[in-house]
């Protein structure tokens, strides 16, 4: 099993005394679990976490990257200004920003490989609808989700790599998907990586993460999975108390499902 890593996705949420104060309890929480905690605030909060996570072993990421350099697009903000922000990972792909956005597969191409040759981490989600679902289309459409994400990119940029499985139909919901839906889903998009990639990168390079209403009931079974490297969480991020116990989660090896 690989060190799992717990990614915080606060979305547009909170405000700078409430981040403030959460970025302190994680960066206290990461120094005494083992975990790997990355926080992804609002933009406007970014600097502050810089801050106050500093040295505790937390990381910063971003919801959102431009993909270009620099230039005339207005409200936008590029790979290097996340750097210097102290970010080390970025949430690309989002099914948020995929269907509110319009963010198509080419765009969020683009977006991974302007983030890879700046040396940030992509955390790309992928994930099926409802209906895709109910079509029996789900392995079909979250390797398709992969390819096309990493279409611009060569094996040898992969140093490290963060891919979310986040059901659509499961994220806000609390319609978390079942513990056989997520290892089945996840065995294919493990399965994919390896051929793509090579047994060796995916165990050394590539964290493969469930998200979509992760909460403090359902963690342990979730990340209990040797196929689940983590998870993204939302809503329960934003309460202390719940991604506390999703990050202290007690994982002890399921039987695998055949
Ligand atoms: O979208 C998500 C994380 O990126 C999941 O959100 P919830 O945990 O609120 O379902």
């Amino acid at each position: 099993m690989k060190n799992k890593l717990i990614a915080a996705n606060w979305k547009m949420n909170l405000d700078s005394e409430q981040s403030e104060q959460l970025f302190e309890q994680c960066a206290e929480l990461a120094k005494c679990i083992s975990p790997t905690l990355v926080i992804c605030p609002p933009a406007t909060y970014l600097q502050t976490g810089n801050k106050r996570l500093a040295n505790s072993g937390a990381f910063l990421g971003a919801q959102n990257v431009n993909q270009n350099r620099a230039g005339a697009f207005t409200g936008e903000l590029s790979a290097n200004m996340l750097k210097d922000c102290g970010c080390k990972y970025v949430i690309v792909g989002h099914s948020e920003r995929r269907a509110q956005f319009g963010e198509n597969d080419e765009l969020v191409a683009e977006k991974v490989k302007i983030l890879l040759d700046n040396h940030l981490i992509p955390i790309l989600c992928i994930g099926e609808s409802e209906t895709q679902r109910h079509l029996g289309l789900t392995d079909s459409f979250v390797t398709y989700q992969i390819d096309s994400a990493l279409a611009l990119v060569d094996e040898s940029q992969i140093h490290k790599l963060v891919i979310a499985y986040e059901p659509i139909w499961a994220i806000g919901t609390n319609k978390t998907a079942s513990i056989t839906h997520i290892e089945q889903t996840m065995s294919t998009i493990v399965k994919h990586l390896i051929n793509k990639y090579q047994q060796n990168v995916v165990d050394k390079s590539i964290h493969v993460l469930y998200g979509g209403s992760v909460s403090d009931k359902n963690c342990e079974a979730i990340l209990s999975l040797d196929v689940v490297d983590g998870c993204l969480v939302g809503g329960a991020s934003l309460d202390f108390n719940k991604f506390e116990k999703i990050c202290r989660a007690n994982v002890q090896p399921l039987a695998t499902a055949q």
